[in-house]
């Protein structure tokens, strides 16, 4: 699903006005109605209090109002008088909740006319203060407003994004003093960048998407800059094994891992690998590692270094089709030249760089630039940090990102929630599978494993990438099924793979 910008929303709210077409004012009626179904279908209370402000938000408030009307609920309905410019359909949707209960509307021109002491404990409140036509952080009168209802122990259900939180914003933008703390966002049509950035996981709540028929022609014609990638998605990417296949047309993986008091990482990531398909694993390993990984992963192959220790050689690149280097490497001296070297031999393989192997090229940031074009780094944001530099908010993370990826051509996964993985022009992919049981050690590990897995099964890297992300995120959520968000650990994800590719079917 495609992420439109503020801009492109409101070009798509005017281009299905124009072609649809249908007026502003039953485009409004449509969204106030999605948002009562889904209120009524999941939501069970006896008191709703709507907070609307002058604008279409406010609208949309105005009318879930009055669609209450039949049923047997309590319901009170504030229009915040933060401006005099009522929006033309805010305004006919004020007169038409006059008309059907005038006594539960009320006009709002201090933060004392509303009495706070009323509003039950077990109540939801509806936040239609601010859309996305919000401009500027919030002040006055709806500041406090916003204030007082985040002190409230009520669950808060926001229309389209929680008020005084904008869809996106720069890295001048500090946030703004007050913001609505939502239980559940219901956005229109498709979700705003500023959901998936971990600093807004506070006001955003879980928040869903409604379809309000919005026309999808216009969404098509849009390039794809932020994407958020659902099944839909990888179904399309997803190859399936062909009957008459043998190993040899899975590709031969190389992955360089582990050294002393750190084999596991290369066990997990070796695991990684051959669960997410790939014909032919050669794992390279320190000397003191050999016994370790031969026992533990027998369907490898080993690959031994000189080196006791630590990686200092690798071996002939011929003959393998792709290359994972960094789970439980190190950062010694003859590791980062033999790291060195190997850049200089890579031709047609594709590569994928995590852990150590990025903490190599942090801190030698020349080889940055002898990366293949397309090379896949996985780092968490602290190993990003330290390649790209620190960040004033998460929308400003999102820029570094984009400018790392286009001025080394390479393709960053960014892990965290929403894992998002950018490409060298600049696109980006928010994954939406996963959970945080999956901040455990070793996590990251098996998703280096699954992304050379796919690599060296010839999917083009930014599909590998995706694929993986996905998959990986989806074993773990299959993983919770029988864990809890505490005892999962990278093993599980592991043995869940083979059910997140069974999802795909
Ligand atoms: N278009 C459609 O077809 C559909 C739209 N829909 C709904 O419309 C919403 C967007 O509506 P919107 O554009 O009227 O913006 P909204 O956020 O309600 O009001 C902002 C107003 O407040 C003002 N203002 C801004 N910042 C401010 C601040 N800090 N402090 C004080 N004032 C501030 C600003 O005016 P200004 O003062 O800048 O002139 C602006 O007029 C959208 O989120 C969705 O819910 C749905 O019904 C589906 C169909
Ligand atoms: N809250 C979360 N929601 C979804 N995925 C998560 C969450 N926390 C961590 N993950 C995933 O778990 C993995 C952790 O990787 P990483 O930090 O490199 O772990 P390690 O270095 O221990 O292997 C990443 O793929 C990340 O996206
Ligand atoms: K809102």
């Amino acid at each position: 699903m495609k992420i439109l910008t503020p801009k492109q929303t409101r070009e798509l709210d005017q281009f299905t006005i124009d072609h649809e077409p249908i007026a502003s004012i039953d485009l409004m009626e449509r969204a106030a109605q999605k948002c009562m179904d889904w209120i009524i279908s999941n939501i069970d209370a006896s008191s709703y209090y709507i907070f609307c402000g002058t604008g279409n938000n406010g609208g949309d408030g105005l009318a879930i109002t009055r669609m209450l009307d039949p049923f047997p609920y309590n319901k009170k309905a504030f229009l915040i008088h933060f401006s005099d410019k009522l929006s033309k359909d805010a305004k006919l949707n004020y007169k038409h909740l006059k008309k059907t209960d005038a006594a539960c509307l009320s006009q709002i021109d201090f933060l004392e006319d509303i009495d706070f002491n009323q509003i039950e404990p077990d109540a939801i409140i509806i936040d239609a203060i601010f859309g996305s036509g919000l401009n500027r952080p919030v002040e006055g009168l709806a500041k406090l407003v916003i204030e007082k209802i985040n002190e409230l122990p009520n669950k808060v259900i926001s229309i389209d994004i929680p008020s005084g939180l904008m869809a996106e914003y720069d890295e001048s933008y500090a946030g703004s003093p007050a913001i609505i703390k939502a239980d559940i966002t219901l956005t229109f049509q498709t979700p705003k960048l500023s959901f998936l950035l971990p600093e807004n996981s506070q006001f955003v709540g879980h928040w869903h998407v409604l379809d309000i028929g919005l026309l999808a022609e216009y969404i098509e014609e849009q390039k794809e800059t932020h994407v958020l990638v659902e099944k839909d998605y990888i179904t399309s990417i997803y190859k399936h094994r062909l009957q008459h296949s043998h190993k040899g047309n899975y590709g031969h993986a190389l992955l360089i891992a582990g050294c002393y008091g750190k084999m596991g990482a290369a066990i997990l990531a070796s695991k990684g690998c051959l669960k997410a398909g790939v014909g032919l694993l050669t794992v390279h390993v320190p000397h003191w590692g050999y016994n370790i990984i031969q026992s533990s992963v027998p369907e490898a192959m080993a690959s031994i270094d000189r080196s006791e220790m630590i990686f200092t050689e690798f071996p002939e690149l011929n003959g393998f089709n792709a290359i994972a280097i960094g789970p439980g490497l190190n950062k010694k001296k003859n590791s980062v030249v033999a790291f060195e070297n190997m850049l200089s031999k890579i031709e047609h393989h594709s590569l994928v760089v995590d852990a150590d192997g990025l903490n190599i090229l942090s801190e030698n940031k020349h080889l940055l630039n002898k990366l293949p074009q397309q090379t896949i780094l996985t780092p968490h944001p602290k190993e990003f940090e330290r390649l790209a530099g620190s960040w004033k908010n998460d929308m400003h993370r999102l820029k570094i990102l984009k400018d790392f990826c286009q001025q080394y051509q390479v393709i960053t996964v960014l892990k965290g929630a929403y894992t998002v993985t950018c490409m060298p022009d600049g696109r980006c992919y928010f994954n939406t599978t996963g959970n945080p049981g999956m901040a455990t050690a070793g996590s990251g590990d098996v998703l280096t494993g699954i992304i050379l897995a796919l690599l060296a099964q010839n999917y083009p890297p930014d599909k590998a990438a995706t694929l993986a992300v996905y998959l990986h995120g989806k074993a773990g959520d299959k993983a919770l099924l029988q864990e809890s968000k505490e005892s999962l650990i990278a093993s599980d994800i592991i043995r869940n793979l083979g059910n997140a590719f069974k999802s795909l079917n």
